[in-house]
């Protein structure tokens, strides 16, 4: 930890009562290939806790995408473990919905409102009029209900992307995992798309883990930044930043941060680029 961290939660007291939802304790990830073992990531700690707005953020390849995927139950650390609700994540689950940066996550042949139901009625979850009724309170949610009806390839990428948010939400899953969701999207686009993310936490307070390489972005949608060194990723700092929404993106706090968490991030470039001797 370093001058950037700050505590999870106010009191000791507090935290004596307050278990973590997620638990990511010394995560070590690797990838064996034909002819190397990639170490995504190395001795990762995180604890996640109920409503909280946890972003990963870190350079390309420092393995925020492995340690998301290894949350969902999708890659098995080599090293340490990762505990949901006291129980150790040994597969996928319907408690761990992921929403990915892609725009064709969502199969064309369905309707918005089928896309929704699709993961209720494939888990068990719900039964066909109780999918219904959930896909179309999500949808509702998202501001797609006039688009129920619709096809994927009728929406642009910003409502597409409401689709995935509006499915994983109706699973009601104990974390939402976002895999750089607005990456793909254009500027304005990606800003409108944060602010109603932001709308919506503010109205059901979910619990999202949140993926991104924009600083920005990483203070704007979270309310607790893990910076992650460059590959393999390490942890480099907690930050604190529930205070920052997209009004303060202009202020002198913000900027503040926002360029002590770029000076953080650009000396481990440096770093990494002086031990490579490029
Ligand atoms: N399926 C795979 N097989 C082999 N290596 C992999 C695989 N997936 C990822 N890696 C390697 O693991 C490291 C971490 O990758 P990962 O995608 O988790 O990083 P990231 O921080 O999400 O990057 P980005 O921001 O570019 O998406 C990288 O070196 C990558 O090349």
């Amino acid at each position: 930890m370093n001058a950037l961290s700050y505590p999870a939660v106010d009191t000791a007291a507090d935290a004596a009562s307050h278990r973590p939802l997620l638990d990511v304790s010394g995560v070590t990830l690797q990838y064996k290939t034909r002819d190397h073992l990639v170490t995504a990531c190395y001795r990762v700690d995180f604890q996640l806790f109920q409503a909280e707005r946890f972003v990963l953020l870190g350079p390309s390849g420092c393995g925020k995408s492995s340690l998301l995927k290894a949350v969902g139950g999708f890659l098995a650390p080599v090293e340490g473990a990762i505990r949901l609700n006291g129980h150790a994540v040994t597969q996928p689950g319907p408690d761990r919905m992921m929403v990915f940066q892609e725009f064709d996550q969502l199969p064309p042949w369905k309707t918005v409102k089928q896309n929704v139901m699709f993961p209720l009625l494939a888990s068990g979850k719900a039964n066909r009029r109780e999918a219904e009724e959930k896909a179309l309170d999500a949808i509702a949610k998202v501001k797609l209900t006039k688009f129920a009806n619709s096809y994927p390839h009728t929406l642009s990428g910003g409502m597409k992307q409401r689709v995935a948010i509006a499915r994983a939400m109706a699973m009601e899953p104990d974390v939402l995992l976002m895999d750089e969701p607005f990456a793909a999207l254009d500027a304005l686009t990606r800003r409108k798309m944060q602010e109603e993310l932001l709308q919506l936490w503010d109205d059901v307070r979910f619990t999202m883990l949140f993926v991104t390489h924009s600083i920005e972005e990483a203070l704007v949608v979270g309310s607790r930044i893990l910076v992650l060194s460059p590959h393999p990723g390490q942890v480099k700092a907690e930050v604190n930043c529930h205070d920052f929404d997209l009004a303060s993106t202009g202020s002198p706090a913000f900027q503040s941060t926002a360029r002590r968490i770029h000076t953080m991030l650009f000396a481990d470039e440096v770093e990494a680029q002086g031990s490579t001797g490029a």
